[in-house]
């Protein structure tokens, strides 16, 4: 042993109870290669932003990027060697994909989608009985097609609806790179990736993918249409998935354009009820970037889904939207909505540190808040928890754990 590394000796656990001795080499060495590895992400990034802002024809810089294949295998090896040898023992580089996991059970395994449902229909009920009977009325006297509807029809078409109702939860993970779903028994996981760093993911470019008719087939067909898959993959049905994973894909587009893309895609590969979860990394502190979250918010919902967590950890966002409706919003052009899907990278000519503790603040807070204001002049999206649930008094819990609605 190089008796350097004898110097400055750290605990670290390799059995149960036996802790070894590791030297302070060691930890230098293990922080060199991650910041090497970081290098290469970053630089992929970096680059492909810098020929964006300089050619703007984002169709072609893509289409010589999904090209060139060196930068791209480079890319994928440093991913999954950080993933296996550095983000797996931090609580970021797990929890996110754990995170994940824990939403979907709680909401398709434990009753979440169950209660959400229930308070859906609940509002329709409200909705229709407030349009339909004059008022004042007595319950006794509403026609009886309304009543009909109220307790017939609505609860039949809901469940219907629901999406999932029992099985293995079908999750489409975009960007999977090393397929960090595949090991959960709980899901019929298929992992998709420009460059897929393991074998079991399937090559696929999302922004190029094209979206068929759904299938009109049962579950069991359905599963088994999604086991036999093959690379690369050019096109999927609609209304396939329950759940659609964007874990750090969206900052790798150099425009808000690409993301809002992404977003509408996942849109109609969610069955109804479907989960999105986005995952945006940000390293600065839970408060610095809240308006910009609450742009995301507005700009996601009006595609037809609902914010139904949002977490911040140390190092990104977290957030799971729920599809909700099968339409998008008819006022997409004068809202803009694309531009509102922003991240900070996207206005920062020096170049910013993405995966790092600091995160460079190239434009002041002033500037930035001025910026993100400009976008909080228009009205809310039709779908907003925070006007809705504000104003019955009662307070689901899901909204208590979001802190930025707390704060608006
Ligand atoms: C930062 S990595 C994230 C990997 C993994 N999801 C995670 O959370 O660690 C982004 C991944 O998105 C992939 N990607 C980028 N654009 C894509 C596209 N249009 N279609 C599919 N995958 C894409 C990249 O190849 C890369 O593996």
């Amino acid at each position: 042993m190089d008796p350097q590394d004898n110097a400055g000796l750290e605990g670290k656990e390799t059995e149960p109870g036996q802790v070894r001795a590791v030297t302070s080499g060691e930890g230098q060495r293990k922080k060199l290669e991650q910041e090497k590895l970081s290098g290469v992400v970053k630089n992929v990034h970096r680059k492909l932003r810098k020929k964006y802002r300089e050619v703007g024809d984002f169709d072609k810089i893509w289409r010589e990027h999904c090209e060139d294949e060196e930068t791209l295998c480079e890319y994928a090896v440093a991913m999954k060697n950080l993933a296996d040898n550095h983000w797996a023992k931090s609580s970021e580089g797990e929890g996110r994909i754990e995170w994940c996991r824990s939403v979907c059970q709680e909401y398709f395994l434990d009753g979440g989608m169950k209660k959400m449902l229930e308070k859906d229909e609940k509002r329709a009920r409200l909705a229709i009985a407030m349009s339909a009977t004059p008022l004042n009325a007595h319950w006794n006297s509403a026609p009886q097609n309304v009543v009909n509807l109220l307790f017939c029809v609505i609860p039949r078409l809901l469940v219907k609806r629901m999406g999932y109702q029992s099985g293995k939860i079908r999750l489409l993970d975009v960007g999977s790179c090393f397929n960090p779903f595949l090991k959960f028994d709980e899901f019929l996981t298929v992992g998709i990736d420009i460059v897929p760093a393991v074998e079991s993911v399937y090559k696929c470019d999302f922004l190029n993918l094209q979206l068929q008719q759904p299938l009109q087939l049962a579950r069991d067909a359905v599963d088994a249409f999604l086991k036999q898959l093959r690379s690369p993959i050019d096109a999927l049905p609609g209304e396939l998935f329950n759940v659609v994973v964007f874990s750090l894909l969206l900052s790798y587009f150099p425009s808000p354009y690409q993301r809002w893309i992404c977003c509408k895609k996942a849109h109609e590969l969610l069955t109804l009820n479907g989960l999105l979860l986005i995952i945006t990394p940000d390293s600065s502190h839970q408060n610095r970037h809240t308006l910009m979250m609450k742009s995301w918010k507005i700009a996601v919902e009006s595609l037809g889904f609902k914010r139904y967590k949002y977490v911040k950890f140390s190092h990104m966002h977290l957030m799971a939207f729920r599809k909700v409706s099968l339409k998008t919003t008819s006022d997409l052009v004068s809202r803009n909505y694309p531009e509102m899907l922003y991240i900070p990278q996207d206005f920062n000519y020096l170049e910013e540190e993405e995966f790092s503790d600091v995160l460079i603040p190239a434009r002041s807070e002033f500037e930035e808040d001025q910026l993100v204001c400009s976008f909080m002049e228009l009205p809310d999206a039709p779908y907003d928890s925070d006007s809705g649930e504000s104003q019955t008094g009662s307070v689901p819990v899901q909204e208590l754990e979001d802190p930025i609605l707390l704060q608006t």
